[in-house]
């Protein structure tokens, strides 16, 4: 049967959750698994990740690995599945099971008719999972504050979305395969229209087993990111008129305050 849809999942060191993910997912998918195919975008763990899908692809399941060996990092090997995906629909979700594989078959389903699904954390019904540490939860509300005026979705902080294959080849030129928020950037260049953007509530649980890879370094590359779009979608004049109006008027209000004491 044709590849309809395509999942990609990016993953490093996490042998013990390709199984589980696998078997998940396949089973969520029911009629639809036999035009589904399931790709992990490996950097060189060297964990048994590659056998683990050979013995699952003997098993009957449509799963394979890429193995980079020259490249890391999250946004570029979801990247370089999507390049490799043979689906018109695409999905990108993480291998810990933080996003739940029985929420794919909803999120295709809304992928048929918008060109972009985002599994979104906020919205009424569902919830993080109460192990979710304080200091991440802050981290993600100040980071999502930080995108506001780049995206009005939800959650642009997401893992968990799906894109339909062709607006992908329109902004693969533009994409910045640096960080971590690749969906942000997918949307801040793709510039799909919100009316063609829907959203899907999902449940974030808590990563059981391995280990996550947000480091001090992710988060400057999400600042470093972030300037990147800005001056994308606000050009770098519009920037520094901003900046500037900010110094002006904090100046005035100084001068103000200052007057008002003496
Ligand atoms: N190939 C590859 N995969 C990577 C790399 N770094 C991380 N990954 C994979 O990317 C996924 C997310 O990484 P985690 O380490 O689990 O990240 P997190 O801190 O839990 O962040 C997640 O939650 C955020 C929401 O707060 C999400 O926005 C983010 O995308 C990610 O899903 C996992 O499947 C992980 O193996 C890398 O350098 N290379
Ligand atoms: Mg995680």
């Amino acid at each position: 049967m044709a590849i309809e849809n395509s999942i990609i999942v990016p993953a490093y060191h996490e042998h013990d959750n390709i199984r589980p993910l696998t078997t998940r997912l396949f089973a969520a998918l029911e009629s639809e698994a036999s035009s589904t195919e399931l790709i992990f975008v490996d950097d060189n763990s060297n964990d048994g990740s590659v056998e683990e899908v050979d013995a699952l692809k003997a098993e009957g399941f449509n799963v394979s690995i890429i193995v980079r060996t020259t490249e890391r990092g999250l946004s570029s090997a979801v990247v370089r599945g999507f390049m490799e995906a043979k689906g018109k629909y695409l999905v990108c979700m993480d291998a810990d099971l933080q996003h739940p594989p029985e929420r794919v078959p909803a999120l295709l389903h809304k992928l048929h008719s918008y060109a972009f699904v985002l599994g979104t954390r906020y919205a009424p019904g569902v919830e993080m999972d109460k192990d979710w540490p304080l200091y991440r939860r802050i981290i993600s509300s100040g980071a999502r504050t930080l995108a506001v005026p780049l995206t009005p979705v939800s959650d642009p902080m997401t893992g968990f979305f799906g894109i339909q294959k062709e607006y992908v080849t329109k902004a693969a030129d533009h994409i910045n395969a640096q960080g971590f928020k690749i969906a942000l950037d997918i949307l801040v260049k793709t510039g799909i229209p919100s009316s063609s953007i829907a959203e899907l509530p999902f449940s974030f649980g808590v990563r059981t087993v391995g280990e996550s890879k947000l480091t001090g370094k992710v988060m400057i590359f999400y600042l470093e990111q972030l300037k990147e779009l800005y001056i994308y979608k606000f050009g770098l004049p519009a920037i520094v008129g901003v900046l500037l109006a900010l110094v002006v008027l904090g100046l005035f209000a100084l001068v103000l305050l200052v007057k008002m004491v003496v």
